[in-house]
C-alpha cells in the first residue's frame, strides 16, 4: 500500500472509531448531570481544581475520586467545561463553566436539563438498539420493538414518563419562547385570539399571554393533558383532539407537532387549522394564519464546514421521530408540498430560532 493509501486507511479507521464510541459523549453529559457536577463548579464561584471537585461531590465514592479528572477531560473536549489558570502565577487550573454547561444548571430558567433527562431515559435510548431489528419487522417503530408498544400506550401507563416528557418539553418551550418574543414581536401584533394546538401543559402559550395582555390565548391538547390545568386572565386551557376539530382563532400556533406526524396526519390538522382561522370571523381586518415552530431540515447541497454540526443534529432529530414516533424532518419542498395541499396559499420562512424555523402560512 503506498502511504497517501495508509494515511487514509488510518483516517477510515479513526472515522469509524469516532462514530463507534461517539454515545460516550452522550453519556458522559448525562453522568456530569447526575452528579450536579455543573451546579457544583457554578456554586463555587470561582475555577475549582479538581480536588475541589472530588470533594464537593456528595455521593462520590472515595474509591472513584481518582477518575473524576477522566470524565471531566473529555467533557472539557465537548466544550461542557473549559479550564482556567486559578490565580496570577498559579500553575494549576481550574474548571468553569461554558455557555453549553450554563444552559444544564438547575436554576437557570431556560435549562435543557429536563430535555436531557428525557431523551437520554433508558426507555428513550433502548429503540436504538432495535433499530436494525426494527427494519427487518412489521413494527411501526423500533420504540414499539423494543417495548412491546406504542410510545403513546407506554406513556399513558407509565405517569413517569408522562412527566419527564412534559419537563423535557416545557423547558424547550421556556428557550423558544424567550427568543420567540424578543425576534417575532411583529407576528402576534394585530392579533386578539390565538389558539396553541398540542401546547402542552401551556408553557409557551403562557410566555405569550403575560408579553401581550390584550391576545385571548388557548391552550388546546388532549384531555388529560390540560385536565385540572388553571386558567388565568387571557389564558385559557381546552381539552380536544386536533384531528376533529381546533377551537376558532385569529391565529394557530403549532410548535413541535407536525413533525410528529406523517404527511398524511399533517394534512389532516393542517386542514382543521385552517378551519379554525377562517371560521373566525373577522373580515379582512387582521391578517390569519398558521404559524409553526419547526425544524426546515437543510437541503444537502447547502451543507458546509459551518452549518454541518446544525445539519448533523437535524438529523439526529429526524432518527429520533423515526424511532420513537411515526415523524419525520421535513425540507422547505416537502413543507410546501404540505401547506399547498392543505389549501394555503402561500407560507414564509423565517430562519430565527437555531436549529427551528418559524414559519407563518396563510390561507
Ligand atoms: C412535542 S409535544 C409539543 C408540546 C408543545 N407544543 C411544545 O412544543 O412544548 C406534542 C403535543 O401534542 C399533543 N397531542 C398529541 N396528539 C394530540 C391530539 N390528537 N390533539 C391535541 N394534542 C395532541 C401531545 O399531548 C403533546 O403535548
Ligand atoms: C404526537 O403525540 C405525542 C408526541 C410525543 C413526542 O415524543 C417525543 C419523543 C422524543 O424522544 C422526542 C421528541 O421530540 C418527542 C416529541 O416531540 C413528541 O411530540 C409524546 C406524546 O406523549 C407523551 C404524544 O402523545
Amino acid at each position: 500500500m503506498d502511504k497517501v493509501n495508509v494515511n487514509e486507511l488510518l483516517e477510515a479507521q479513526a472515522h469509524v472509531w469516532n462514530h463507534i464510541f461517539s454515545f460516550i459523549n452522550s453519556m458522559s453529559l448525562k453522568c456530569a448531570v447526575d452528579l450536579g457536577i455543573p451546579d457544583i463548579i457554578h456554586s463555587h464561584g470561582k475555577p475549582m481544581t479538581v480536588a475541589e471537585l472530588v470533594a464537593a461531590l456528595p455521593t462520590l465514592n472515595p474509591t472513584k475520586a481518582r477518575y473524576i479528572y477522566r470524565l471531566m477531560r473529555i467533557l472539557v473536549h465537548s466544550g461542557f467545561f473549559a479550564q482556567q489558570k486559578l490565580s496570577h502565577g498559579v500553575q494549576e487550573d481550574g474548571y468553569v463553566l461554558t455557555n453549553a454547561s450554563r444552559l444544564l444548571l438547575k436554576d437557570n430558567p431556560l435549562s435543557l436539563t429536563p430535555f436531557l433527562k428525557f431523551e437520554l431515559d433508558p426507555i428513550l435510548t433502548k429503540p436504538w438498539d432495535f433499530l436494525g431489528l426494527w427494519f427487518q419487522n412489521n413494527d411501526c417503530t423500533s420504540f414499539y420493538t423494543a417495548h412491546g408498544k406504542t410510545y403513546w400506550d407506554y406513556a399513558d401507563h407509565d405517569p413517569n414518563l408522562g412527566n419527564i416528557f412534559n419537563e423535557g418539553m416545557a423547558s424547550d418551550a421556556r428557550l423558544v419562547s424567550s427568543v420567540l418574543i424578543d425576534k417575532c414581536k411583529g407576528s402576534f401584533e394585530g392579533l386578539d385570539s390565538l389558539v396553541d394546538v398540542g401546547g402542552g401543559t401551556g408553557t409557551l402559550a403562557k410566555a405569550i399571554a403575560h408579553a401581550f395582555p390584550h391576545l385571548d390565548c388557548t391552550v388546546f391538547d388532549l384531555p388529560h393533558v390540560v385536565a385540572g390545568l388553571q386558567d388565568s386572565c387571557n389564558l385559557k386551557y381546552v381539552g380536544g383532539d386536533m384531528f376533529e376539530d381546533v377551537p376558532v382563532a385569529d391565529a394557530v400556533l403549532l410548535k413541535w407537532i407536525l413533525h410528529d406526524w406523517n404527511d398524511n396526519e399533517c394534512l389532516k390538522i393542517l386542514k382543521r387549522c385552517k378551519e379554525a382561522i377562517l371560521n373566525q370571523d373577522k373580515g379582512v381586518m387582521i391578517k390569519k394564519k398558521v404559524m409553526i415552530i419547526d425544524m426546515v431540515l437543510m437541503d444537502n447541497e447547502k451543507v458546509n464546514e459551518e452549518n454541518s454540526k446544525t445539519f448533523e443534529t437535524q438529523l439526529f432529530m429526524d432518527m429520533v421521530m423515526m424511532a420513537v414516533l411515526t415523524g419525520r424532518q421535513r425540507r422547505e419542498d416537502e413543507w410546501a408540498r404540505l401547506f399547498c395541499a392543505a389549501g394555503f396559499s402561500h407560507y414564509k420562512i423565517f430562519p430565527l430560532l437555531g436549529l427551528r424555523s418559524f414559519i407563518e402560512v396563510y390561507p
